[in-house]
């Protein structure tokens, strides 16, 4: 059985966000944690509408804060998407069972964590003049990125998804 890849979402403000990657963490078998304070109620309407039906197929973590996911999955590669960020993200070598870490829409990763965690942070490339993606397209870039690399497998095992070289 593959280890599963994780999604953190530091602070997330916009429930329709978190409500799109839940879909796509139901959709592949990736887990979902949420670091309060969280910007909405977990009942949200904008929430549960953006995920649909899926929820039930979504392992969602909830965390007091970063440090907590850090202390808990120690031992695990965290990468950092910040739009500051030194490389771009199809540069790292992607494992099942690596964090993914994304900031909150207004202000994006605390400063902190990412000078603390430099050599980790990965931006996706934009023009020049664009000031960021929409946080749950950001996310979808860098899973189905960490997927590629490791041929889809783990949605082969999850269920009846289809690996690339099974077309
Ligand atoms: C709307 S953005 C936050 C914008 C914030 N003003 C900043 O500069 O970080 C929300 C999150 O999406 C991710 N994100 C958006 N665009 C990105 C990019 N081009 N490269 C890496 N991460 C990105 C980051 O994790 C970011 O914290």
């Amino acid at each position: 059985m593959l280890k599963p890849l994780h999604i953190v979402l530091i602070e997330p403000e916009i429930p329709g966000n978190t409500g799109n990657i839940a879909r796509l963490c139901a959709g592949t078998g990736i887990e979902l944690h949420l670091v309060r304070p969280l910007g909405f109620s977990t009942d949200d309407k904008h929430l549960k509408r953006a995920g649909l039906d899926y929820w039930p197929l979504v392992k969602v973590h909830y965390h007091d804060n970063f440090a907590e996911v850090q202390e808990r999955y120690a031992g695990h590669n965290f990468y950092y998407l910040s739009t500051k960020a030194p490389r771009s993200y199809t540069e790292v070598h992607y494992t099942m069972d690596d964090m993914l870490v994304f900031g909150k829409e207004s202000a994006g990763i605390p400063e902190p964590i990412l000078k603390a965690n430099w050599e980790h942070c990965v931006r996706i490339p934009m023009i020049p003049e664009a000031r960021s993606l929409n946080l749950s397209n950001s996310v979808a870039v860098v899973a189905y990125e960490a997927m590629r690399q490791m041929d889809f497998q783990n949605l082969a095992e999850a269920g009846p998804g289809l690996r690339m070289d099974q077309h």
